[in-house]
């Protein structure tokens, strides 16, 4: 297992690394696709997110990773408020959190590599101090043999795989991924969540987003349905 912790994941100042209080959001003009959604992420806990298909799954992911702003309600993030946070503070937030999107949102004109390499150059950290992680990651999903790649010449799967390598390589507080595992098979869907759930042992927040309630039940994580827009269960 490649992940060591690069620092204490947890602080004094945000024992919740996620609250959401009553908090509701509709696109445009449209109806509210979440409704007065009470929820408590502690830090360090790990959580699935299941409900059918259009029950607003990654509409909560995209409040959480604040590309979208709740319409009503509160949005607490490391113990701070960030339904409201300027512009300017939004890379604070995001730098302390690893996303892994629905389309995974790789660079095709860089390779494996550097795709995974590439939050740890933003964040200003010397190659010398990353290198080697970075090779480890792409080895532990399995695209040790691909690094000069781009992806473009990557399966949909390996693409996904890619991703998740990308998410989690700085060993961020919180990792919030929507459907990690919609595009590999169920050994490598069981490998992935092998990952995570180390990544969560060394203190990071999990939240999984997905249709998988059989790789959920397995996980031995918290589960919590979206139904309509509704949270059931494991809200608070
Ligand atoms: N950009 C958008 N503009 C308008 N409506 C949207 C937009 N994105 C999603 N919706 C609507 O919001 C509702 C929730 O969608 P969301 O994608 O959050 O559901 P989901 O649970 O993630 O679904 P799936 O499991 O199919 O990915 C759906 O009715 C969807 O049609």
């Amino acid at each position: 297992m490649p992940v060591q912790p690069r620092r204490a994941a947890l602080t004094d100042s945000a024992t919740e690394t996620v609250r959401l209080s009553g908090v509701s959001f509709g696109y445009a003009d449209g109806p509210d696709v979440l409704r007065d959604v009470n929820l408590i992420l502690p830090a360090g806990s790990f959580h699935f997110l299941t409900g059918p298909s259009g029950a607003g799954k990654s509409t909560l992911l995209k409040l959480l990773t604040l590309a979208r702003r709740p319409t009503a309600g509160a949005l607490a993030l490391f113990g701070e408020a960030a339904g409201e946070a300027p512009r300017a503070a939004l890379p604070v937030f995001r730098r302390r959190m690893g996303v892994v999107f629905q389309d995974f949102r790789l660079l095709d004109h860089l390779s494996a590599f550097d795709n995974v390499a590439l939050p740890l150059r933003l964040a200003g950290v010397r190659r010398e101090s990353w290198a080697e992680d970075v090779e480890e990651m792409l080895d532990w999903v399995g695209l040790g043999e691909r690094m000069n790649d781009r992806p473009p010449t990557l399966s949909g799967g390996e693409k996904q795989r890619l991703a998740i390598a990308r998410a989690v390589v700085t060993r961020p507080e919180l990792i919030l991924a929507d459907e990690p595992t919609g595009s590999v098979d169920a050994a490598m869907g069981e490998r992935l969540l092998k990952l995570f759930q180390s990544l969560n042992r060394l203190g990071t927040t999990v939240l999984i987003a997905s249709h998988d309630e059989a790789l959920a039940a397995a996980s031995g994580a918290t589960a919590l349905r979206l139904e309509g827009g509704r949270l059931l269960g494991g809200g608070t």
